[in-house]
């Protein structure tokens, strides 16, 4: 009887030479492994395990032919003998802390014909990696960071897509939202993906770029908060070379150009929730990492005024917004993210193929289905919590934000892919509290275990200043805001450090004119070439430190 399943590809077992050692190299199509091992290990070598290397298909870079050096076969006497045939595997080796680096082994045999069998075999199983990207679309802003984006690009990064074979359309912005406008122009069909090399604000131009035009092309109106986004399903990869690359780190797990080029290389595929943020029915901007108002829109905002100091501006700023200590009056209103399996106060943080981003994604979805049959009643006005008080911070994260700076991040719980954001409110404290809380940040002890801090897991959120509550709603739209920006005086006490004009919202790292606002969370709007923390333990990776 004739079987319906297809036959077991053949494993290819041959001898083959590697330097001058002879190794039993296997592919194995049906297990996607390639392995070898030396057949008489050296002199000096464990004999005692005989091990070899594996490396799965999947993460093989590239296969070529190659050139081998005469000392390799020299004194095996194959002068005698014709050139021998060699190729070479490039492949992605894991060093500590998510850092990957591009490792090569070259092998050769004197036999033409098994030579080309390997190399068929090899590019063979590699083209059955569909999800790799074969073209690229690259905007590089020469100036974020250390404005060092074109060297690390030419030097790191372009060599490793020409050796995996990707074809790139380079764009070196000549303007601040150059790649933005860009997006809107080019036939992105064409590619398989759009890199960007920079900081969070150049992820940043790259995304507004692609959503708007996403949406533009599917007819949705961005100024309305409560549309459908259309996703995108094109992929955005982040050669980071910014200043505080907390999109890159916080998807992969640490600021490296290499490891993010190789993580395109393989087509890795990581979904990422996008916060929309408007004023009323204006759309303002998308956030994907931190939307913070009051202590990280300050720093912001005196950040901005010393561009000249690079990275170190974000210290410098940092310190002088501690010592001035403002606080901010107003309200917060949000509801709850009822689906989600994941509380900010968990243990567990976001990994690769998060079992809490995909169930809870997928819950997201039945609800929303379900509402959209009618046979549940939209829930748009119910369970809204509203909190008023006075603010040193009112951060929304819907990302773990992990950046060098704090390598958990600001809500080292908050997950990828879930549709939520986290909700941090930091009310008025003293200084030395809220350097304690701060401090935190860089170390294992929880952040928000302080009676001043509060996290809340919201699907989205609205925040209006003080003074907005107080004046007649009639009059807050875009054009008066300006205008309105008038030193706030708090209402207990003038001298308590309350009196100041408002704070502003950092969006990313970018500023934003409105104060009073809403924000809105949709699950898995983008794709990151990206695979989340691979085997994440927070204790590797952070130095504990004491409780102060
Ligand atoms: C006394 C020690 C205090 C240490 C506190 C450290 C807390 C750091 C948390 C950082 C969260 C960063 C969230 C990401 C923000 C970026 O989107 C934004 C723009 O980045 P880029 O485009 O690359 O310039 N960066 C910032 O807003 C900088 C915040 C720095 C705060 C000190
Ligand atoms: N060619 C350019 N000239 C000036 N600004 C640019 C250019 N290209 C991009 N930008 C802007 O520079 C800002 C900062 O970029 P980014 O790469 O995030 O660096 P950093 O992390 O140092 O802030 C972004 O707002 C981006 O829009
Ligand atoms: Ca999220």
């Amino acid at each position: 009887m004739e079987s319906d399943h297809p036959p077991l590809p053949t494993v290819l077992c041959s001898v083959l030479s590697m330097k001058r050692q002879s190794c039993e190299v296997t592919l194995d199509p049906g297990r996607s492994l390639l392995s070898w091992r030396e057949l008489r290990p050296r002199r000096g070598r464990d004999r005692s395990r005989p091990g070899g290397v594996t490396v799965p298909v999947a993460e093989i870079v590239s296969v070529g032919e190659a050139e081998i050096d005469e000392k390799y076969y020299n004194s095996m006497k194959w002068q005698h003998m014709c050139k021998p045939h060699a190729f070479t595997v490039r492949y992605v080796q894991r060093k500590r802390k998510h850092r990957w680096r591009c490792k090569e082994v070259t092998f050769w045999c004197s036999d033409e014909q098994l030579f080309y069998q390997w190399l068929q075999a090899l590019h063979d199983i590699l083209e059955q990696q569909t999800h790799r990207p074969k073209r690229l679309l690259v905007y590089i802003n020469p100036y974020g960071g250390k404005k060092r984006g074109k060297q690390i690009y030419e030097n790191k990064v372009a060599p490793l897509f020409s050796a995996a074979g990707i074809c790139t359309d380079v764009i070196v912005t000549e303007y601040a939202n150059h790649a933005r406008d860009n997006l809107y122009e080019v036939n992105v069909e064409k590619y398989d993906g759009v890199v960007c090399v920079g900081g969070d604000g150049m992820f940043s131009e790259v995304l507004h770029g692609l959503i708007g035009r996403v949406q533009k092309d599917s007819d949705v109106d961005h100024n309305n908060p409560n549309a459908q986004l259309s996703r995108c399903n094109i992929r955005i990869g982040i050669i980071p070379a910014g200043s505080t690359d907390c999109v890159c780190y916080a998807t992969i797990g640490i600021n490296d150009p290499e490891t993010s080029a190789l993580h395109i290389i393989l087509g890795d595929c990581q979904p990422l929730d996008v916060c929309s943020v408007h004023h009323k029915r204006t759309f303002l901007k998308y956030s994907v990492s931190l939307l913070g108002y009051g202590f990280y829109g300050d720093v912001l905002k005196y950040s901005e005024k010393n561009r000249w100091l690079g990275p170190a501006r974000y210290d410098v700023s940092g310190f002088k917004t501690f010592l001035t200590h403002h606080c901010y009056e107003g309200s917060v209103s949000f509801q709850p993210a009822k689906w989600v399996l994941g509380s900010p106060r968990d243990q567990i943080i976001c990994t690769s193929r998060c079992y809490i981003c995909r169930q809870s994604s997928k819950q997201l979805e039945e609800q929303q289905k379900t509402q959209a049959c009618g046979s549940e009643h939209r829930d748009q006005d119910d369970d809204w919590t509203t909190i008023k008080g006075k603010f040193m911070a009112i951060n929304a994260v819907s990302m773990s934000c992990a950046c060098p700076r704090s390598p958990k991040g600001l809500s080292p719980a908050a997950h990828l892919g879930d549709g939520s954001a986290d909700l941090i409110l930091v009310r008025k404290c003293s200084r030395l509290d809220f350097l304690r809380h701060l401090i935190r940040h860089t170390s294992n002890k929880d952040q928000f275990d302080f009676p001043f801090v509060e996290v809340y897991r919201v699907k989205n959120f609205q925040f209006t200043p003080k003074h907005f509550e107080d004046e007649d709603t009639e009059s807050t739209d875009i054009g008066s805001i300006g205008k309105k920006n008038f030193p706030q005086i708090c209402t207990d006490h003038p001298s308590c450090g309350c009196n100041h004009v408002n704070s502003i919202w950092n969006c990313d790292g970018e500023t934003v004119d409105q104060t009073a606002i809403e924000m809105r969370v949709h699950c898995q709007l983008i794709k990151l070439f990206a695979r989340g923390i691979e085997n994440a333990k927070l204790e590797d990776d952070v130095n504990p430190s004491k409780v102060l």
